[in-house]
């Protein structure tokens, strides 16, 4: 029901996001969408391409005073560095005669697979869409996504949990974590492993080498029944794992306790239901959330949890081996510039996939046209979880 799609280059003029089917009346805070771009750009072990770009949104449609409009919203960030590209990257002119096509492709990247696939031979035609540059579009929609769910009283968040195997730890809640992790230079919430991470990257980074690491992302405020289990494309931790392996370089998602519930048994692993009538207003609950908040592809109130596994930056200083599609020749990969380490700017965008699947799932089961539908349909549904806590049917 909702739909974005994103197109640009980047290094041409900009990323354009499409963005259709959110309702009319939902309030736009160009502030949050903002600080999204900015969050996204930020972190230790990013390269000098985010020192160069000041991601800003420009709307071309769809928003009004600060309203959505109900029809389809248009928004620009332009690429700053496009400047520095005008002829390399010009739609309508012709190469430049001393243009040298891009020969060697960088084992990780999307260089030698989209090459042989689109049947090109300048590599640049590749590097310019499968660059992580396009995810600033699905951070303009993750916002908008943020934005409706913030409505109705659901969260998104995250931190980043581990940087080339340096993990953060603590015995503090989730809130507590993703708190923390607004204050760090590395969106983390472990002081003295933000350090170690630091270090580790410096050491990368002298090295020509560079590192991965995990974030776990969060949706609070849930209620039970987003998703869906009659429909294996409509359940929600499928819906959540194709969102967030979408993202450039995250090789593994994982939904609440996943891959360890397997070394377990069955009573260790699942949480069992409780109920308490003062729990408004859903009274059954669960005193663990081992399941990650989804059972059967539906949602079941508990908060969210979804971790994901971020492979290091294929871009190194000190190059692969790899072979010059032209020549037919060994060389070693090439090497402009490049992040390090892009775990922080990666929680971002996991985010906004979070926001967008969940947002998604919300609207499928809400609909509505304006805001004011939208919020009277979920009050009818609230009412009903009350009622099905309340009436007994025997
Ligand atoms: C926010 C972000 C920034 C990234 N920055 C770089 C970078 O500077 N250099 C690079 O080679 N890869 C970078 N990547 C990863 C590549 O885009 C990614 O590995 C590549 O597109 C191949 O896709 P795959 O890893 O999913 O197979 C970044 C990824 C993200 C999410
Ligand atoms: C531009 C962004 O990320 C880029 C993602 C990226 C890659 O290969 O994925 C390579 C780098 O770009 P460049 O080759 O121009 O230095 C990153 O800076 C961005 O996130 O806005």
């Amino acid at each position: 029901m909702i739909h974005y799609e994103t197109a640009g280059e980047s290094h041409g003029t900009g990323i354009t996001t499409l963005i259709s089917g959110f309702p009319s009346h939902l309030r736009v805070d160009i502030d949050f969408i903002q600080n999204e771009l900015v969050r996204r750009q930020k972190g230790y072990g990013s390269g000098p391409r985010m020192k160069m770009e000041k991601d800003t949104v420009e709307f071309l449609g769809g928003v009004r005073w600060k309203e959505t409009l109900g029809s389809p919203i248009s928004v620009l960030v332009r690429n700053r560095d496009s400047v520095n590209w005008k002829l390399q990257m010009d739609p309508l002119g012709a190469p430049p005669s001393d243009y040298r096509e891009v020969v060697v492709p960088r084992p990780g990247h999307a260089d030698l697979a989209g090459t042989v696939k689109y049947q090109f031979t300048d590599i640049r035609n590749v590097i310019e869409r499968a660059s992580a540059r396009e995810t600033v579009g699905r951070c303009v929609a993750g916002s908008f996504a943020k934005m409706f769910l913030n409505q109705l009283g659901i969260g998104v968040g995250g931190y980043v949990e581990s940087i080339g195997g340096i993990i953060a730890e603590g015995e503090i809640n989730l809130e507590e974590k993703i708190k923390a992790a607004h204050e760090s230079e590395l969106a983390t919430f472990d002081l003295q492993a933000t350090k170690k991470m630091m270090e580790a990257i410096d050491e990368a980074r002298e090295k020509g080498d560079s590192l991965g690491g995990t974030f776990v992302v969060v949706a609070f405020g849930m209620i039970p029944g987003i998703g869906d289990y009659t429909s294996a494309f409509r359940k929600l931790d499928a819906q959540l794992a194709g969102g967030l392996m979408s993202i450039p370089s995250v090789k593994g998602v994982e939904i609440g306790n996943g891959f360890l519930s397997a070394q377990l048994f069955g009573s260790e692993a699942h949480d069992a239901i409780y109920f308490n009538q003062d729990r408004k207003p859903f009274s059954f609950f669960r005193s663990t959330n081992r399941a990650g908040g989804i059972e059967g592809g539906v949602s079941t109130g508990e908060p969210i949890i979804v971790r994901c596994a971020m492979k290091p930056i294929p871009t190194l200083q000190k190059g692969l081996p790899s072979v010059d599609i032209a020549e037919k020749s060994d060389v070693v990969s090439r090497y402009e510039r490049s992040d390090v380490c892009a775990v922080p700017r990666g929680l971002v965008v996991g985010e906004a996939m979070m926001a967008w699947v969940i947002a998604s799932a919300v609207r499928e089961k809400f609909g509505g046209d304006s805001m004011n539908e939208v919020k009277g349909n979920f009050r009818n549904y609230l009412e009903y979880l009350k009622d099905f806590s309340t009436k007994k049917t025997k």
